[in-house]
């Protein structure tokens, strides 16, 4: 390990590694056939053994190498001793030069948002391509940089394609792994929920005028459609979303020059204190922001307080 790299950049290499072995574990599960379903109460609000056994994994390596950092994960598991903490650290992230601003951090600054697994609901009906794990970074409560790793990336593009892919990035260096394609002008599609969907939501995506409204799972995925140029924003007017589902895709949208805030087009907040709901519901693009927010219908933003 270069360790004349910034904290940072080697939080960053190391998560990059602990989400790949975070990912093999969830495609084991999945094969295991086995997922352990838990119904934790509410709307679709489902948990599997790979959320809770990545969340394990995430937490012990991230602490085994780190152990002042701030580690806040969507299943709240224990600190598990017996979790393989071994994962290493990716040496294209290192082989980077930090930003300025930020290659005097401490562990301690650093607050980790992690969700195991996001797009759960999907997961259990084999909506693969959909699931995500993602890893937030925020310091001084902004979200600064993350990885989001999709586990069954090719999971239909026949044997041969190497499954699962991993996008990195952080606010002032880029984001790496991803591919745009540029959409058409005038075009307006919308990706939004399809497990967590309500009347709210509905007002609002039927208030702008698609040209399409696409309903898919996850937050990390939905972020990723509008960053590779599939969708034009992500909107949910819906205080469903938590931090540790934000945290990753706000700052890979903000390191390749996009946004995510609530729908008044406030900046969400990360600080390790913060409640864990985005009470103001989500918006992100990867340009025009504005454009989007200016059409939230009143009555949302009444009911969306940030
Ligand atoms: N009404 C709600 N209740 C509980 N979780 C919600 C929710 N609305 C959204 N979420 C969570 O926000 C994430 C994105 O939602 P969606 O896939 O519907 O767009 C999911 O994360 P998890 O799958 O990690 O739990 C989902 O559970
Ligand atoms: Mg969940
Ligand atoms: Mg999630
Ligand atoms: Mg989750």
């Amino acid at each position: 390990i270069n360790m004349s790299s910034s904290v940072i950049l080697r939080v960053l290499a190391a998560s990059v590694r602990i989400a790949d072995k975070s990912a093999s574990l969830v495609r084991e599960i999945m094969s295991s056939g086995e997922l352990g379903i838990v119904d934790k109460g509410g709307q679709k609000n489902l948990q599997t053994k790979a959320d809770t056994s990545v969340e394990k994994l995430i937490r012990a390596s991230l602490l085994s190498l780190f152990p002042k950092l701030n580690v806040i994960g969507e299943e709240d598991e224990a600190l598990d001793a017996t979790a393989d903490a071994k994962a290493g650290f990716d040496d294209d992230v290192l082989n980077k030069s930090s930003p300025p601003e930020y290659s005097k951090l401490t562990e301690d600054q650093i607050v980790v948002w992690v969700d195991p697994l996001d797009g759960t609901a999907e997961f259990t009906e084999g909506l693969l391509d959909h699931v995500t794990i993602l890893i937030g970074f925020a310091v001084n409560g902004e979200a600064i940089g993350g990885v989001i790793n999709q586990p069954f990336y090719n999971y239909q593009a026949g044997s041969q394609a190497k499954l699962g892919r991993t996008i990195w990035g952080l606010v002032g260096l880029g984001a790496f792994g991803w591919n745009r394609s540029e959409p058409p002008t005038g075009r307006r599609i919308l990706i939004t929920t399809r497990s967590h969907s309500n009347e709210l939501v509905n007002l609002c995506l039927s208030s702008m005028s698609p040209t399409a409204v696409e309903r898919q799972g996850g937050a990390g995925n939905k972020a990723l459609r509008v960053i590779e140029g599939e969708a034009d924003a992500y909107v949910f007017a819906s205080p469903g979303c938590k931090k540790w589902d934000t945290c990753a895709p706000e700052a890979i949208l903000r390191a390749v020059g996009g946004q995510l805030t609530d729908v008044h087009g406030s900046k969400i907040r990360y600080d390790k204190d913060i409640k864990f709901p985005n009470t103001g519901g989500v918006i992100a693009t990867y340009r025009d922001h504005q454009t989007i927010i200016n059409l939230v219908p009143q009555k949302v933003r009444d009911e969306l307080k940030s």
